[in-house]
């Protein structure tokens, strides 16, 4: 296109142009005055230019990081070169309402924005151009996307019928905390729980209440833990907890309490009152294992012993430590 030297009648379309684009343009003098306020301004603040030009930006907007915004301009002046902030560093600047309707679950506009030094015809820098990009609908769909992941990410961890992590993940989990104990040698202790008798129950009511009692002790293993312990659902009805920081006599009062909570409790399930009972296993890592294997053989077989001792008890890797 062949440049030619702008007449004042240009001048009116050129605004014409600015005041009707698609970004916020904000013109501030170094007293961060505001000397231009485009339509997009306007409509988005509900602010007219008359009512914004030569006010203070940050008398007109005390909400601003007034801080934060000098700084930058600073360096746009000093440096002559332009700045551009990214909707992931800082969701917005200005707070105004998402006016967009597919993306109608985010209250409030993203905007990326940049700032442009403005010379004057002697070189100088006398302003700066705010210019800012309602980027609502790319944030929105990445943040969608990262929540969707997020979910997938959570159900491949997890036991849909329980909630609780899979054998997997928890697996996982466990040979973590023995690398924790080879490293450190702290008290920690690994607990193998199941159900006494549970196929007789299956067999007698049904597979569906069978379900709901699985649901009923993963609600009481939760409820029973502190936060930093780690349960996860092993097999058909069998589950494992991790408790780290916790030697055998701490084991030994959590693994009684969820015992008897289990032995007192009635399972309300398709018009029946279910009782049933838990067996559990206890052990301690020790210097002597290979991996994280020992440790999980030591605590079924310690369930085992459980189980043939009579059930509806807690046995433990040490014979001297058993309590029953
Ligand atoms: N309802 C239901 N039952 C399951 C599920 N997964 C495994 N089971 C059942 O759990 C039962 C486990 O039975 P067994 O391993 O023989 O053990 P038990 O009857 O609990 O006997 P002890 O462990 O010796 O007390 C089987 O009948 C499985 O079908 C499940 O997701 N839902």
């Amino acid at each position: 296109m062949p440049q030619h030297e702008h007449g004042p009648q240009d001048f009116h379309w050129m605004m014409d142009m600015l005041e009707s684009v698609d970004l916020g343009l904000v013109v501030l003098d170094l007293e961060f005055r505001i000397e231009l306020w485009n339509g997009f301004m306007e409509n988005h603040s509900g602010l007219g230019a008359g009512q914004a030009l030569g006010k203070s930006l940050f008398q007109l907007f005390p909400e601003l990081p007034e801080q934060w915004l000098r700084r930058k301009v600073d360096t746009v002046v000093t440096l002559n070169t332009r700045a551009f902030t990214c909707w992931e560093q800082r969701p917005r600047l200005f707070r105004f309402h998402s006016t967009r309707p597919v993306t109608g679950t985010h209250e409030y506009m993203f905007q990326n924005l940049t700032l442009h030094p403005l010379a004057d015809a002697d070189g100088q820098i006398r302003r700066v151009c705010l210019m800012i990009h309602d980027v609502t609908d790319v944030a929105a769909g990445k943040l969608a996307l990262e929540q969707a992941n997020e979910r997938l990410a959570h159900l491949s961890m997890t036991d849909p019928l329980t909630g609780l992590l899979n054998r997997g993940s928890w697996e996982g989990l466990l040979h973590a905390e023995y690398s924790r104990y080879r490293r450190y040698r702290h008290a920690c202790s690994l607990v193998m729980v199941d159900i006494d008798n549970f196929k007789l129950l299956n067999d007698t009511h049904g597979h569906l209440p069978g379900d709901d009692v699985l649901r009923h002790l993963s609600g009481l293993i939760r409820h029973t833990l502190r936060d930093a312990d780690m349960a996860g659902r092993y097999g058909g009805e069998e589950f494992g907890i991790i408790l780290p920081h916790t030697d055998v006599d701490g084991a030994a009062v959590i693994c009684e309490r969820l015992r008897r909570s289990v032995d007192e409790a009635r399972v309300g399930t398709h018009g029946l009152q279910l009782e049933y009972t838990i067996s559990l296993g206890v052990a301690q890592p020790t210097p002597s294992f290979e991996s994280a294997l020992d440790w999980l053989q030591r605590a079924d077989e310690a369930l085992y012993r459980a189980k043939a001792e009579g059930r509806n008890r807690v046995c433990f890797d040490q014979p001297t430590a058993r309590i029953s």
